[in-house]
C-alpha cells in the first residue's frame, strides 16, 4: 500500500481543514462531538481533564470547556516549554490566556497550577484512522513526548474532515495510538 509522507498529509489536511472551517457543516460537527463527548464513560469517570484551547481550523472546544466547567470538571490546558516538551495549567474563569506566535492560546503565568497527571487528555490533531487510532498532529511531537511521560486516558474528537478509514501514512515507533476516537457517524 502506498503511504504518504507526515508532512505531505499534514499540509494537505492544513487546507483542508482551513476551508472547511468556514462551513455550516463544520458548525454541526462541532456540536454532534460536544455531544457525544459530554455523554461518553470516559469524561464521567474524570475528574481533571487536559484539553487544547482549539484554533479555528480544529474542532470547537470553547464550548466544551464551558461545559466542562459547569460539570464541576478541573480543566487544564497545554502550554509549550523548551526542548518540545509541554505541561498542563489549570484553566478556570479567571485565568488570562495569551496567544503564542504558534497561534495557541496559553496560560503564561509563572503562578500557574501546573498538573501533568490528568484522568483524561483530549487529544488534537489534523487526521485520524481508524483501522489504528493513529493520529497525525501538527509535527511538534508534543503530544507522543507528553504522552510517553504521563501516560493516561486519551480521547479524541473527529469531524469528517479529520476522518480516514486507513491509516494512509507511515505510522512511528514513538506514535501513541488514542483509546477513543469519538466520530461524527
Ligand atoms: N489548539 C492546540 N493547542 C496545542 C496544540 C495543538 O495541536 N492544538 N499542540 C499540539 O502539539 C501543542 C502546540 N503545538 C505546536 C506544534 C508545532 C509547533 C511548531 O511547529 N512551531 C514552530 C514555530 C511556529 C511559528 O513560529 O509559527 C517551530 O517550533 O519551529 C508549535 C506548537 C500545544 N497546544
Ligand atoms: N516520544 C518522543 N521522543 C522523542 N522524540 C519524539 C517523540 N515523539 C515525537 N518525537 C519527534 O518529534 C517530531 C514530531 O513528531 P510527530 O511527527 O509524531 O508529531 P505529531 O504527533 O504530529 O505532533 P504533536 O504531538 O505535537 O501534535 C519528530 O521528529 C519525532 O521524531
Amino acid at each position: 500500500m502506498h503511504l504518504i509522507s507526515k508532512n505531505e498529509l499534514r499540509r494537505l489536511q492544513i487546507k483542508r481543514l482551513t476551508e472547511f472551517a468556514n462551513s455550516t457543516q463544520k458548525l454541526s460537527e462541532d456540536k454532534i462531538l460536544k455531544e457525544k463527548l459530554l455523554r461518553n464513560s470516559l469524561l464521567a469517570s474524570a475528574e481533571s481533564i487536559g484539553i487544547s484551547v482549539s484554533m479555528p481550523l480544529e474542532v470547537s472546544t470553547v464550548p466544551i470547556i464551558a461545559s466542562l466547567w459547569k460539570m464541576g470538571k478541573r480543566v487544564y490546558i497545554p502550554r509549550c516549554l523548551p526542548k518540545r516538551k509541554m505541561e498542563f495549567t489549570l484553566y478556570d474563569k479567571n485565568t488570562i490566556l495569551v496567544k503564542t506566535k504558534f497561534g495557541v492560546l496559553e496560560n503564561r503565568d509563572s503562578k500557574a497550577i501546573v498538573n501533568n497527571n490528568l484522568d483524561l487528555m483530549i487529544v488534537p490533531g489534523l487526521a485520524y484512522g481508524l483501522d489504528k487510532n493513529s493520529r497525525l498532529g501538527f509535527g511538534g511531537g508534543y503530544y507522543d513526548r507528553f504522552l510517553e511521560k504521563y501516560p493516561t486516558r486519551t480521547l479524541s474528537l473527529v469531524n469528517s474532515v479529520q476522518l480516514f478509514k486507513r491509516t494512509s501514512w507511515q505510522v512511528e515507533e514513538h506514535d501513541i495510538p488514542i483509546e477513543k476516537l469519538i466520530l461524527v457517524k
